[in-house]
């Protein structure tokens, strides 16, 4: 016997609670959308227009993440093109695009099938997706999922973009028909800070996707726990279930995040050798699925960003060294001023109040004035996840910057 013959004997599942595990994998398409008919009647009003000539130049679908924007969008967006010959759709996903440039031939590769180097710039990239639609049918729709990613970068700047997108003059010259949906958690203008110009050129139909509900969960998750468990009924007690969804309901909303937190607990319910999923099996995994969709999300954030999360969580208690919250924004600007970031890696004040605010916006911290007196208005700041997380998301962020991996001693 090697070494991998007894590693995978141990881990053989015996007697798995599971029957089908990939039934619980967000990843995998499901066959039809549950729960979201207003906002599959509000998309397909909307696609309908083009049997009355008109489709808008944009449309918004925002909403917290895991409420089935991607899903849905998608979905029916297919089904009414495969139903309309006039119509074709195509979806780009703008997630690892890390410059406007690169987001640009994202689009140009999907349309195309060719990307642009470099030196062609933004008004090459457009120059040859104009081309490329003029073969297209009547109306294009264009899904940019994950557009909220986009953000300035050295060369260019988010309304640049979206005003070639809107309003490039090779679109207009050729009477192209492109109305783009963008799929995002926020609302574009107010997260990009888009310019009038960029503003006025987009059209005002927005979709929003709510959290889910405790019943929408319910409805959403039951099919898929009765495939990947065995004997569902026994396995997950209508007690242990209903704790679940109303937790999972309460943080989150989030089908995504609740598929995940069932499968965990079936796992943690292996690994115990137990015969069912107790309450303590989704308690265990309550903080964990938390912390692994935040850190999912602190880790994909600019290095900046990082640095300020940096300096938010910074002080500590000298006698019990837990982590400070909240702290002052002064304490904030006194923090980051210690890392002593090389000089090609340092912001401003300002520049880091902005990046406060962003994150804000993201929900990863929240501020507030507190009223001091004669000391006047103090601006307080804290996570809105345990602090300690910062540290488990540092080693991503190693390879960018040498400076984290010999942190000053002043930090
Ligand atoms: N209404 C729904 N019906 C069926 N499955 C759903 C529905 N909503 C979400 N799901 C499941 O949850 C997964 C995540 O949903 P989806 O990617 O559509 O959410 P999203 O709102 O686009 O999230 P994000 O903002 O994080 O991209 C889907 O792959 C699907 O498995």
């Amino acid at each position: 016997m090697t070494r991998y013959d007894d590693l995978f004997d141990e881990t053989t599942p015996t007697d798995s609670v599971f029957a089908d595990k990939g039934a619980l994998d967000p990843l995998a398409k499901p066959d039809k959308i549950i729960a979201r008919d207003e906002q599959e009647r509000q998309l397909a009003t909307i696609l309908n227009g083009v049997h009355e000539g008109y489709l808008p130049t944009t449309v918004s679908i925002y909403g917290p993440p895991g409420t089935g924007k991607t899903t849905t969008t998608r979905l029916v967006c297919r089904e009414f093109a495969d139903r309309t010959e006039q119509v074709a759709v195509e979806y780009v996903n703008l997630k690892e695009c890390r410059t406007l440039f690169s987001a640009a031939n994202e689009i140009l590769l999907e349309v195309s099938g060719e990307r642009k180097k470099a030196y062609e710039g933004l008004d090459g990239v457009f120059a040859s997706l104009w081309e490329a639609l003029t073969e297209y049918p009547e109306y294009t729709i264009l899904l940019l999922d994950e557009i909220d990613q986009l953000a300035q970068d050295s060369n260019y700047d988010p309304n640049d973009f979206f005003y070639r997108l809107l309003r490039g003059e090779g679109r207009l010259k050729r009477g192209i028909s492109l109305s783009t949906f963008l799929i995002s958690n926020e609302l574009l203008e107010v997260d990009l800070r888009l310019d009038s110009r960029v503003q006025s050129a987009m059209s005002d139909e927005q979709i929003f996707f709510p959290p889910y509900t405790e019943q929408q969960l319910a409805k959403l998750t039951m099919p898929r726990f009765r495939r990947a468990f065995r004997d569902c009924e026994k396995i997950l007690s209508v007690k242990v279930y209903s704790h679940g969804l109303r937790q999972a309901a309460m943080r989150w909303g989030d089908a995504r995040k609740t598929l995940t937190l069932f499968r965990h607990a079936g796992e943690t319910a292996n690994e115990r050798e137990l015969d069912t999923i107790t309450r303590d099996c989704i308690e265990v995994n309550l903080e964990q699925t938390d912390k692994t969709a935040t850190l999912e999300r602190i880790t994909q954030l600019p290095l900046q960003h990082f640095f300020v999360l940096i300096s938010i969580t910074a002080w500590t208690n000298r006698r019990t060294g837990e982590i400070v919250q909240p702290v002052t924004m002064s304490q904030v600007e006194d923090s980051y001023a210690k890392q002593s970031l090389p000089d090609e890696d340092s912001i401003g004040v300002r520049a880091m109040r902005d990046i406060v605010t962003d994150l804000e916006t993201m929900g990863l911290i929240e501020t507030w004035i507190d009223s001091r007196g004669s000391d006047g208005r103090v601006k307080q700041v804290e996570t809105a996840f345990d602090p300690e997380w910062v540290k488990d998301a540092r080693p991503q962020y190693i390879e960018q910057s040498e400076h984290l991996e010999h942190p000053s001693e002043s930090e």
